[in-house]
């Protein structure tokens, strides 16, 4: 059994294997190596253009690599696409809702595409919108909903499905700075009750540091620039203070810029 890096002992859910991937001439994923174990919360940062969203690519499958291997919770994403239905969800940095559905509609329906009985659908997406404090919002339609509450239905739907794996792409980056704080917490509160293995895709400093065990920092050119565990920094100011500028060296930022800017954003 192969046994992730950082958490020996616990296979892992996502495997990069010295991963290469070329646009034409362009060399977007440098011999990219790294693990997430099975209940990790993992976030790959860079710069924009750094390769994020081809890694991302790479681990849905929708796109294969040069060389190297790829594996998501077993299988090979891009070869045996079809075995990873169902294993893995994606919030992505819109909600992605669909307007003529109501807020549990919207959060059934991986639920009835992978077809459950209606009832239980409704059931299970009327529990998941509990969690991620939505309740009482279930028959809203999306017009009615406030931006973090959308994404709050987002992150729902893709927990419903009981996924091995979610992928968060940038699911924070549009939401003012006090909810996705708010949003934030209430994610990583319900994915660690759930043991769920999540990677987190983002540009921001912010999400990393407050959501993740472990983050990823990738260079232009897409390879790791810097791996930091974050466990013993959540419980200890200085040592937050210290990673954070450690980061955000690693990104080729000041971090009082960099706090001003996620601020504003
Ligand atoms: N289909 C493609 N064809 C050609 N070049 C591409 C393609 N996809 C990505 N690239 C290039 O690969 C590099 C990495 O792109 P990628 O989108 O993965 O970066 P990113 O870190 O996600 O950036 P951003 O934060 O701006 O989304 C960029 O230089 C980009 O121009």
């Amino acid at each position: 059994m192969t046994v992730s890096a950082h958490n020996p002992g616990l296979p892992p859910i996502i495997e990069l294997n010295s991963v290469i991937k070329e646009f034409g001439s362009y060399r977007a994923v440098d011999k990219l190596s790294f693990t997430v174990a099975k209940g990790e919360i993992v976030a790959l940062l860079g710069r924009t253009g750094a390769g994020k969203t081809t890694v991302l690519n790479l681990i849905m499958g929708t796109l294969a690599p040069d060389s190297g291997r790829v594996m998501v919770a077993g299988f090979d994403p891009f070869r045996q696409f079809s075995a990873l239905k169902g294993k893995l969800a994606v919030s992505f940095q819109t909600d992605r809702l669909l307007p003529w559905r109501t807020a549990v509609e919207n959060a059934e329906l991986g639920l009835l595409i992978q077809g459950k009985p209606k009832d239980q659908a409704r059931t299970i997406a009327s529990g998941w919108l509990a969690r991620v404090n939505l309740a009482g919002a279930e028959n809203k339609y999306t017009h009615e909903l406030s931006g973090g509450m959308r994404q709050r239905v987002s992150l729902a739907r893709a927990l419903a499905v009981d996924p091995e794996l979610v992928l968060l792409d940038e699911s924070f980056s549009q939401l003012d700075h006090v909810t996705s704080h708010e949003l934030r917490q209430d994610f990583c509160a319900v994915a660690r009750e759930y043991g769920k293995t999540c990677l987190l895709v983002t540009h921001r400093l912010d999400d990393a540091i407050e959501m993740a065990d472990r983050v990823i920092v990738l260079g232009p050119g897409g390879h790791v620039k810097l791996e930091l565990s974050l466990r013993e920094a959540a419980t200890d100011e200085t040592v937050v203070g210290r990673t954070r500028s450690q980061i955000a060296a690693a990104l080729g930022e000041d971090t009082g810029k960099q706090q001003q800017n996620e601020r504003e954003e």
